[in-house]
Order: C-alpha cells, then structure tokens, then sequence
C-alpha cells in the first residue's frame, strides 16, 4: 500500500471537520477525493502534506511514518496546495529552476524536465520568462502543478488543480495525469470538475460528516457505468431533493 492513513481526526474550534478517518490508497490508483464545500478535502489533503497539524491519527507513505521519516517522505511528495504559493518576485521559469535546486536534481536534468513540460503545458512561452506576479489564475496553477512534479514524486497530490485552467490547459492536464499513473506512483487530487475527474478516476473517495461516505472503485461508484460521477455524487449526497419543488416560485 502506498498511502496509509489510520484514525485522522481534526477539529478548527468546535467543528470537527475529520473525524477518526481511516483511508488506504494503493500504487496505481487515481483516487479522487470529493465532497461538498467545506467539507474538509484540502484539510485532509494538508493533513498529508503536513501543512495542518491533525489532533490525532496517523500517516504512513510507502510504509514509512510521515513524522519519523519527514525527510525521506517529502523528498518523494509532490503537491499542489490550493492557494498554490509561488513567488511572486520570479519568472516561471526562475521559480521552476528554484525547485529543482531544492530538489537537488542536476542542471542539465533539471533544464531537460523543464524544457519538456513548458513545451507540453505553456502555449504562451513568452509568459514564463516575465514575473509570476502578473500570471493569471490559470498561468499560475500550471506552474504550480509542473513545480509538483518536477522532481517525479512518487506521491502526487493535487488539490483542485483544473480549476482556473482552459478546457485545453484542462485537456493536457487529463493526458498528463493519466500517463504520470503508473504501478508505483499513487496520485491524490480533490476536485469538484467532475467532468474531468470521469476521464481520470479509477478509485473515489466522498468525503461527509468526517467521514468517508463512500471509499471503493469508480465502476461500483457509477455502478459499472449506468451514472455519470456527478449523478452517481447527487444521489448519494442529496437523494431527496427534489430541485423543481423547492423552486416553485421561479417557475412560473
Ligand atoms: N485554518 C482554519 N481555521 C479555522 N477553520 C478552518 C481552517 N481551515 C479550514 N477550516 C474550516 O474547516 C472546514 C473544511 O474546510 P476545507 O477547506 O478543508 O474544505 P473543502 O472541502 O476543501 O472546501 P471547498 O470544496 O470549498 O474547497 C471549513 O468549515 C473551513 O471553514
């Protein structure tokens, strides 16, 4: 198994937003982690990451314990975080080389991986030779995820990353994403585009309440194709809504 995750629990004030979560994800899988707003996925997610500090449970990756091997963990984590911190002050292309340097990856490596993943994700290469500050929404989460997988983490994790992006950007990333997938990678990504989650998906998670509510296979969660992911999401989440009623007055 490569992500182990036993009794994660996290509280902000009263609101227990995790509550005793349990969730195994192997290698080769694309889990895909859904949910309603503010439900807690990119707390769960910074659980991982190591961004928010949960009360209790624990973290192993790879069979390694997240807190008694940091080092070793990180080095082989990639993530995008939701506000996706970069620095403004750099070029696209400064901040790629500043993360390959923090990677240690050698040079001529380091300008071979960037080189190919502008080709692949930047029509406008202009841009990245000008300061990240001046990036649009879409411009920085591109950097963001090529920064995430720069160093070939064997964890990737990505939090919301095709929002903000262009149905081609969009489309790339899906190709992307699908040919990262390998039998010894494991990929995490929280999204509410569930259009691109159908191409990309091969496990969900529907994160409630704390707690998973559903935790399995993408084929039983659209019961072997017979649901679209976001009708299959609908009736698990609201089953008695009935939409037309509850807005009767605008109707007619
Ligand atoms: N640092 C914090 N301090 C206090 N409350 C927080 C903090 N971070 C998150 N929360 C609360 O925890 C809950 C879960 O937030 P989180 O951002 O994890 O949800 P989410 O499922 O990712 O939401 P969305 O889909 O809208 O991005 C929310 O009620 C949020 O207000």
């Amino acid at each position: 198994m490569s992500i182990e995750i036993t009794g994660l629990s996290k509280k902000f004030g009263k609101k227990e937003v995790l509550q005793e979560l349990d969730l195994t994800i192997e290698s080769g899988q694309i889990y895909c982690l859904l949910g309603k707003n503010g439900v807690g996925k990119s707390t769960f997610l910074n659980c991982i990451l190591d961004l928010v500090q949960p009360d209790s449970g624990s973290i192993s990756l790879f069979g390694k314990d997240y807190h008694r091997h940091q080092l070793e963990v990180k080095q082989n984590l990639g993530a995008l975080c939701e506000d996706n911190p970069l620095i403004e002050e750099f070029t696209g292309i400064e901040y790629l080389n500043f993360v390959a340097k923090l990677y240690k990856l050698p040079a001529l490596e380091a300008e071979e991986r960037i080189q190919s993943l502008v080709n692949y994700f930047f029509t406008d290469k202009e841009s990245l030779h000008k300061n990240v500050a001046g990036y649009s929404t879409g411009m920085k989460k591109k950097v963001g995820i090529a920064a995430a997988m720069l160093h070939k983490p064997q964890v990737l994790i990505l939090d919301e990353p095709f929002t903000g992006l262009d149905p081609i950007a969009a489309q790339l990333l899906v190709q992307l994403i699908r040919s990262y997938r390998n039998a010894n990678r494991v990929i995490l990504i929280s999204s509410h585009d569930l259009n691109y989650v159908e191409k990309i998906a091969t496990h969900i998670g529907v994160l409630n309440d704390g707690q998973l509510m559903y935790n399995g296979s993408v084929q039983e969660f659209t019961m072997n194709g017979s649901n679209l992911i976001d009708q299959a999401l609908f009736q698990l989440l609201l089953p008695h809504h009935n939409t037309e009623a509850t807005l009767d007055w605008m109707l007619t």
